[in-house]
């Protein structure tokens, strides 16, 4: 068992669902959980802590209300906020997550200073950018999740639609967390072989459609929220990734520094994740219509970003 804490802001379906898959790995011997909720706070570090313990192991599950309480974290996950109901777009979160990422940092980092934060409140890229912002931290150390899941979608669907045996699919989702995300549907591999070499262009455009629209899917069939199990579990394996020092890759939101021509933009691309956070940015060789898909990407993201600045210049969010 690593002596290791991990801190969770935001304990509703993401959080919880997270704090679950940590507490019976012994991943780390700490979680330490704060939400604006109290009691049900409370509830679910007892819970979790119960199911640690049916697997003998010594994870200690705790609910944290005071800035002292919440202290000493290697990572921290940041899933506070509101989540998208039917016919609301990632956008529609925007004003009201940023001003509770924000606070967050006025409330956590002085007792945190070598944290490395993981955001997962939508809309993500822009939470990303707003992190960095308040926090002034590198961008090794504040970055998102959302490409493992899109790529997990993507995954999904294209297994869907295979009807040959095979061991591996090597699929990657790059570009911001929206409907414009960009699948890398003519790099994915089954075994060795291309997959556009396998499907006809009807299944491919299934497999487009359904991974860039896979989350209002499941908002569609929830109704009174969005999906947890797939996020929450992403969530774990980069935690993993950073503990055990993998350098394992994921797709992650980082903040470009003059990669695939952008700078100071957050953006989903492939990252290495070690003990330090993000190890490496990879640039991948990209075709001129794979580059104008993700120009196409981030064009949501500076729209949103720029709202957000629109609206701290009238407002001082
Ligand atoms: N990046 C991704 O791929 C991805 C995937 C799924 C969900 N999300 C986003 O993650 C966020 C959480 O989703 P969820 O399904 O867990 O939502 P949820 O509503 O179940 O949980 C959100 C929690 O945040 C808490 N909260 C609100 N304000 C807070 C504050 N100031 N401090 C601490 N806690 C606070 C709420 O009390 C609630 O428990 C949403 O914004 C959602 O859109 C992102």
């Amino acid at each position: 068992m690593n002596d290791i804490t991990i801190g969770i802001i935001g304990v509703g379906n993401v959080g919880s669902t997270l704090a679950f898959n940590l507490a019976i790995s012994g991943l780390c011997n700490t979680i330490l959980l704060k939400d604006i909720r109290e009691d049900f706070t409370k509830a679910m570090a007892l819970d979790i802590s119960q199911a640690a313990k049916a697997s003998n192991n010594n994870t200690k599950v705790k609910a944290c209300f005071s800035k002292d309480e919440f202290k000493n974290c290697k990572i921290i996950i940041i899933t506070a906020g509101i989540a998208r109901k039917p016919n609301m777009s990632r956008e529609d979160l925007l004003l009201t997550n940023t001003k509770i990422v924000k606070n967050i940092f006025d409330e956590v980092q002085e007792q945190n200073k070598d944290a490395i934060f993981i955001i997962v409140s939508n809309p993500l890229d822009t939470m990303v950018y707003a992190a960095l912002e308040k926090s002034k931290l590198s961008r090794n150390r504040v970055f998102g999740m959302a490409g493992a899941l899109d790529t997990s979608r993507f995954k999904h669907y294209i297994e869907e639609k295979l009807t040959i045996n095979y061991k591996n699919i090597d699929a990657l989702v790059i570009g911001s967390h929206s409907n414009k995300m960009v699948p890398l549907i003519n790099h994915v591999k089954i075994d060795d072989k291309l997959l556009i070499d396998i499907l006809n262009k009807e299944d491919i455009n299934y497999i487009l459609e359904n991974t860039q629209n896979g989350g209002a899917k499941i908002v569609e069939l929830l109704k009174t929220g969005s999906a947890y199990f797939a996020p929450a579990h992403c969530c774990f394996l980069m935690c993993k990734a950073i503990i055990t020092d993998s350098k394992d890759v994921f797709s992650c939101s980082v903040k470009l520094l003059g990669e695939y021509n952008y700078n100071d933009l957050p953006l989903g691309v492939p990252c290495i994740l070690g003990k330090n956070g993000i190890e490496e940015v990879l640039e991948l060789e990209l075709s001129k219509e794979e580059l104008d898909e993700l120009k196409n990407s981030m064009s949501v993201i500076e729209n949103s970003i720029n709202l957000l600045k629109g609206v701290k210049n009238e407002t001082n969010i």
